[in-house]
């Protein structure tokens, strides 16, 4: 399909990438952090459910650790799904911008919009989800959820020797800072231009959209969307789990 005949994002299908390929060195030792349990489901698990909740998304790409795509095919067929979404998994890189491509890769031509969502976020609300959609479907083509942050951030250089103190070069105005979640979402044709273009290695794909000098555009991300990252996040995950299942009356 070419690009002027492809259906605008206002009117067409929105799919999700997952990247689940890393390793989770920062979590511990263990299997890969996508295929770990929250409450006795993995953390893919979650965040597919979580992205496949929005009845705006018909497909979810998971990206599997590169030798994990028979299990990852395994635990989605061995757990409940959506009927209404369609699910592919693809083998994983070296590197999460390489995983999201390897996704992309695997994109039919009918999804005008992208949304690309880690793993490691497995309890994003659907809402989150929803308003970033709606957001590129009014328009945008790109959007990030984003939170003020609580702590005061400081730039350092770095130590003259390793191991001493860092000094500190400058203290940014923290009322503009942003700390940026995902799902973030792209109309289609834009995401796949920011990873033909940028080569070098980014930690999150909306800054290779800025690279390409178009703008980016925050709505509110939610306290829940934050990723799993340490260990710590696992109680963390656990306990908004466990308050949900109250709150649904379980
Ligand atoms: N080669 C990689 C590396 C990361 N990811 C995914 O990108 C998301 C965000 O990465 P991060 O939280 O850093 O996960 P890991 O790379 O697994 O963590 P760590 O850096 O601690 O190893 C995760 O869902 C992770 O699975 C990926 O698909 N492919
Ligand atoms: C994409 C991301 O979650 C936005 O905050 C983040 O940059 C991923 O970083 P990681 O080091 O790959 O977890």
């Amino acid at each position: 399909m070419s690009d002027e005949s492809r259906p605008s994002p206002a009117q067409t299908a929105v799919a999700a990438v997952i990247p689940a390929a890393g390793r989770g060195v920062r979590l511990g030792p263990g299997a890969p952090k996508a295929l770990r349990a929250l409450n006795g489901t993995p953390m893919l698990i979650h965040a597919v459910r979580a992205l496949a909740a929005s009845r705006h998304v018909s497909l979810v790409i998971v990206v599997a650790p590169p030798d994990g795509a028979a299990e990852v095919k395994s635990l989605l067929d061995a757990h409940a799904l959506p009927e209404r979404t369609d699910f592919l998994v693809v083998p994983g890189g070296e590197s999460r911008q390489e995983s999201v491509r390897l996704g992309l890769d695997a994109l039919p031509p009918e999804y005008g919009v992208v949304l690309v969502h880690d793993a490691a976020r497995p309890l994003v609300p659907v809402d989150t989800v929803d308003a970033v959609v709606e957001a590129v479907r009014a328009g945008a083509p790109a959007v990030v959820p984003a939170l003020p942050l609580a702590d005061t951030v400081k730039e350092v250089a770095p130590a003259a020797t390793a191991g001493d103190p860092e000094p500190v070069v400058a203290t940014p105005e923290r009322a503009r800072l942003r700390a940026v979640q995902t799902p973030q979402g792209f109309d289609r044709a834009t995401l796949l231009r920011a990873h033909e273009t940028v080569t070098e290695d980014v930690t999150d794909d909306a800054s290779m959209v800025e690279q390409l000098g178009l703008t980016v555009v925050a709505v509110p991300g939610h306290e829940e969307a934050f990723k799993v990252t340490r260990p710590l996040d696992l109680v963390l995950a656990e306990a908004v789990l466990a308050r949900r299942r109250l709150n649904d009356g379980f």
